[in-house]
């Protein structure tokens, strides 16, 4: 009896207690009915036609005790989401600066193949070694030179940490029972504090509030950081938007991790993929490397379209069968034209509004659009192919083929960057090694994990084997 008086006010304690939290956390915008698109004729008249009422998205399904607006992604669209996503699109951003991130980018890549170069003949597994290049340049573009190691690792860690609890997470805004998504966030909400908790400690006291102080933590990279354009930056105030205030510690923090992360795990997500795909497809990485190998005999390596059209072709390969950020999401109220624009697709918004889901992986693997499309073929983008012209980001008058940056006013602003540095490791590690299967002939497991973050389900394990010159 009394096991069963305790079992009973046990359950009761955990669904009140979870009720509890989400009325003190209530937000619009959080767990509202979602809606699937996966055509992308259907997403280019929400998202590029009427891109205003698609500017917003849904709040993190997480409740957590502190405001969690801080970062770009976050923001709700209007003035402070403006001021700080145009900071970064017009500072380190900006395609001019394309020359100086080139030399850093090339430091990073030829880094990662001297650490991966005394495992040639081995098998190894890719993913730390790609994390580690990849984070340390982001990072000396968020911060400059001069951040100590020590600070670097626990930032390192703290995203790894991060990245590997998001595995868990399954698509929480899909979950259709009430009471299951209830319970799933009261019970992951303080893993989620923990991290924000970890965000501040490790950033704030070392990184933030030391450039505010102006002590040199150095920085010797020939440009302004991302850090130090957040710390002059300007946004408008809350309760005022017509006068402006400096960022917070606490937002400087958060939207130098948004950077770290953006700039990352995006990369690190598609050069697993791409070298699992070109070591089970030797003639397709023996092409990618004559290209690459060309070029740096010509000594014309600029990762652009034109210079090695090929290398682009498979890096947008990867993409579209394996976007990294799977979903595009936006939370919508919508007017009775916008409904009816809709409705000729047969999507209905209820009247209190929804959070639309587009399914971007749906859209790279339509057949209507690419020819088998499971199989790995850059040729696609190449001349005379289905891909070929295809843009990165849909824009008017134009067919959406694929959408791995998303679309509308809330697409990713670090397109540019993003490929940039993806073509540059993939060139470094395709002219440097062949990349084959694993000795035992293991076959590579090409299932993603369930998450916001498609990366592969197995870490790659691949042979390196060392390439004869040519
Ligand atoms: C291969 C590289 C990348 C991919 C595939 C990617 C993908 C995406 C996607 C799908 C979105 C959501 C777009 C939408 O909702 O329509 C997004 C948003 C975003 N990305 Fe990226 N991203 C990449 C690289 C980067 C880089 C290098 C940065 C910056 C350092 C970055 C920063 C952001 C930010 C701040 C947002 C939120 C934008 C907003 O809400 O206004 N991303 N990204």
């Amino acid at each position: 009896m009394e096991a069963i008086h305790l079992l009973t006010l046990t359950t009761a304690f955990i669904i009140f207690a979870a009720i509890f939290r989400r009325r003190t956390s209530s937000h619009p915008g959080r767990n509202p009915t979602t809606i699937r698109i996966s055509d992308a004729s259907i997403a280019h008249v929400a998202l590029i036609d009427h891109a205003d009422a698609f500017s917003n998205r849904p709040m993190p399904p997480f409740p957590t005790g502190r405001p969690i607006t801080h970062s770009i992604s976050s923001l709700p669209y209007g003035p402070r989401w403006r001021a700080v996503r145009s900071n970064l699109t017009t500072g380190i951003l900006q395609r001019s600066r394309l020359g100086i991130l080139a030399t850093l980018e090339r430091e990073a890549a030829e880094t990662l193949v001297n650490n991966l170069s005394s495992h040639t003949g081995c098998d190894v597994v890719l993913r730390d070694f790609i994390h580690g290049a990849v984070f340390g340049l982001v990072a000396r573009q968020c911060f400059g030179d001069g951040i100590n190691e020590r600070d670097m690792s626990s930032m390192l860690q703290t995203q790894k940490d991060f990245l590997e609890s998001s595995f868990t997470k399954v698509r929480p805004q899909e979950v259709s029972s009430w009471l299951t998504r209830l319970l799933r966030s009261w019970r992951q909400s303080p893993r989620h504090d923990d991290i924000f908790d970890r965000v501040d400690q490790v950033f704030i006291p070392p990184v933030v509030a030391a450039r505010r102080r102006g002590s040199r933590h150095g920085n010797d990279v020939g440009f302004r950081s991302h850090l130090d354009s957040l710390l002059e930056l300007q946004v408008p105030n809350e309760d005022d938007e017509h006068t402006l205030r400096q960022l917070r510690d606490e937002e400087v923090a958060f939207l130098c991790w948004e950077f770290l992360g953006g700039g990352t795990l995006s990369a690190l997500t598609c050069l697993e993929w791409t070298i699992a795909h070109l070591a089970v497809e030797p003639e397709i990485q023996n092409k990618l490397h004559r290209e690459v190998a060309d070029a740096q005999h010509k000594g014309t390596m600029a990762y652009d379209e034109l210079t090695l059209p090929y290398l682009h072709a498979v890096v947008l390969e990867s993409l579209r069968l394996h976007p990294p950020t799977p979903f595009a999401v936006r939370h919508v109220h919508i007017d009775d034209s916008i409904a009816a624009a809709l409705g000729k697709s047969s999507v209905i918004i209820p009247p209190g509004g929804a959070a639309v889901s587009f399914v971007l992986g749906d859209m790279g693997r339509d057949c209507k659009v690419w020819m088998n499309p499971d199989e790995f073929r850059p040729e696609r983008f190449m001349e005379g192919g289905e891909g070929k012209g295809v843009s990165l980001v849909p824009g008017p008058n134009k067919e959406i083929k694929m959408m791995p940056f998303g679309g509308g006013h809330r697409r990713c602003p670090g397109v540019v960057m993003g490929m940039s540095h993806i073509k540059c490791f993939l060139a470094q590690l395709v002219y440097a090694s062949q990349w084959v299967s694993p000795a035992d002939g293991g076959d590579t497991d090409f299932a993603d994990v369930d998450g916001f973050r498609k990366m592969m389900k197995t870490p790659l394990r691949v042979r390196i084997t060392p390439r004869s010159p040519n």
